[in-house]
């Protein structure tokens, strides 16, 4: 007994010794005799990726990133495989038009097509992207936008109708704008998705399909870290049997919606009319979009059409009632333009320069997509900004670091629209405005961009014609107390809002 004891033990030691020399010699490797050992990052983080896991997991990852950038230029190497530029040089050479040597990195976005699932948009290889982007492009095209346009002013209308109400005949009561633009952006992609809407403004609460979307962000990063080890077909096994039901409910909630809306013979603006009227055309070689992409595209549009515009709309409002100078002069345009709510159309919204410039600065200041979309140099290797990366090493641009670089933008924590403006060149103009790619760049860009333009633009001025806001005491620091797990997790806007237009006169917005 005595002897089988001390072999067990004997086992252990050899083993755990064994191991302790493997990891030693992995880091040292790193160190000492990786192809990427002469790129500058902190000692630690170029031997282990387990320091980047850290700082993903602690939602600060942004301030990481830009604390590692101020200390060691605009190059960093912060995992062992993976490097991170802030140089706007990088958006054409890994993520542009000739870069499609460059694949999404499959550590961060998973499987692809070729491993037998049929994934949407965002995680296809380019094969499979570039037909889905073809046929799907049309329900975001300009005519599109144009068509869609009285659908995006009624949810607006709608907002600005539901507010008057929740503040109370005194305007006393706070109201959470982040609440309240999710319930706007929410009811739009749902009708635009799914051609009919999720009832979130009506209803003045999120239904539980769409809170799941939220409470999934911090499990998102958890299964990012496992991927990274191999381990993320293992995280199903781990999760709680009520957290798998939700998630197949979730699913095929979505799903079940999707068929409804097919099952209809409509010619409604939404993005299903535009997409089975451009597929298997001529202009689209025969094209098709397969269901199971209808669907994955389906949740694609819900989650990147939503929160992200939603994110911009609560940190715009949030730096201008900070900047109140700034406020007053973008009020004042917007009250300028429109005299009655029914002027407020999508084209004379283009026209105002300092709301765009508003919209460019909270876009760079606050990025809704703050962490970089890593991409994977080819395999035999490639050239970026100026240095070689050995293939397969991960390749970021991380936004948010970039537009907090003072290598980039003049004064970059200070909410400026005048930098984006003529009247700003002088003091601003030797920012790298170049480097400022909100919604990525190349073929694999945001589709929904100019979507989200008029989208923010409509919601933002509509707020801003109809009411006066003030930021309430618990809100002031409201992006200091952020994490970042890739994207931002918010907590409540809560402000004060008094009505400056008559709208009670208007009888479709009469309290009841
Ligand atoms: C302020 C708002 C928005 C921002 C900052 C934003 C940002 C981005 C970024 C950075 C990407 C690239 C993702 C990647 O490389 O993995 C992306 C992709 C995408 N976005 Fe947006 N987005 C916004 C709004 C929207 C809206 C309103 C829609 C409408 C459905 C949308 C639909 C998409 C789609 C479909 C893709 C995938 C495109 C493709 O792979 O071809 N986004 N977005």
């Amino acid at each position: 007994m005595a002897d089988l004891a001390r072999s067990i033990v004997h086992t252990g030691v050899l083993s755990l010794s064994f191991l302790l020399i493997l990891v030693a010699t992995r880091l040292i490797y790193n160190i000492f005799f990786h192809p990427l050992r002469s790129f500058p990052g902190p000692l630690l983080a170029r031997s282990t990726v387990l320091i980047k896991h850290r700082a993903l997991l602690s939602g600060k990852v942004h301030i990481w990133q830009q604390e590692l950038h101020a200390k060691y230029g605009p190059v960093v190497r912060y995992a062992p495989d993976e490097i991170s530029f802030i140089d706007g040089t990088v958006w054409k050479e890994a993520y542009g038009y000739g870069a499609h040597n460059f694949p999404k990195d499959p550590r961060f976005y998973g499987l692809d097509a070729a491993e037998g699932n049929s994934p949407g948009l965002i995680s296809s290889n380019n094969e499979s992207h570039a037909r889905q982007r073809k046929i799907v492009a049309h329900a975001f095209s300009d005519k599109a936008l144009k068509e869609q346009e009285s659908l995006l002013k009624s949810y607006a209308e709608l907002l600005l109708k539901q507010l008057r109400k929740t503040i109370g005949r005194d305007g006393s009561s706070k109201v959470d704008l982040t609440q309240w633009y999710n319930f706007t952006t929410f009811d739009i992609m749902g009708d635009l998705t799914f051609g009919e809407p999720l009832h979130l403004l009506e209803d003045t609460t999120y239904t539980p399909w769409v809170s799941s979307i939220f409470g999934n962000t911090y499990l998102a990063v958890v299964a990012l870290v496992l991927r990274a080890w191999g381990l993320e077909k293992y995280i199903n096994r781990i999760l709680p049997a009520s957290i798998k039901e939700k998630r197949k409910v979730h699913q095929q909630h979505s799903i079940t919606r999707v068929e409804k809306r097919l099952a209809k013979k409509t010619d409604r603006p939404d993005i299903w009319t535009y997409v089975l009227r451009n597929s298997g055309k001529a202009n689209n070689e025969g094209l098709v979009l397969t269901k199971a992409e209808m669907h994955n595209n389906a949740g694609l549009f819900m989650f990147a059409g939503t929160e992200t515009t939603a994110t911009e709309l609560s940190g715009m409002t949030y730096y201008l009632l900070k900047n109140p100078q700034r406020m007053a002069r973008l009020t004042k345009e917007i009250r300028d333009a429109f005299t009655a709510y029914e002027d407020v159309t999508i084209n004379k919204l283009s026209e105002l320069k300092y709301l765009d410039a508003c919209i460019h600065e909270g876009l760079r200041v606050y990025p809704p997509v703050a962490y970089g979309l890593p991409r994977a140099a080819p395999p035999g290797g490639a050239n970026v900004n100026g240095q070689w990366v050995t293939g397969g090493t991960s390749v970021q641009f991380a936004q948010y670091a970039a537009y907090h670089s003072p290598a980039n933008f003049k004064d970059p924590d200070d909410f400026v629209p005048e930098r984006w403006l003529p009247e700003g060149q002088e003091e601003y103009g030797s920012d790298h405005k170049e480097a400022f790619q909100p919604f990525s760049f190349g073929p694999r860009n945001c589709l929904g961009k100019n979507l989200a333009y008029h989208e923010m633009r409509l919601v933002l001025a509509s707020v801003l014609w109809a009411y006066d806001i003030e930021l309430c005491e618990e809100s002031q620091k409201w992006v200091a107390d952020q994490e970042c797990l890739v994207l931002w997790h918010k907590g409540p806007l809560m402000c004060k809002l008094r009505p400056v237009r008559d709208l009670l006169r208007r009888e479709s917005w009469k309290l009841e």
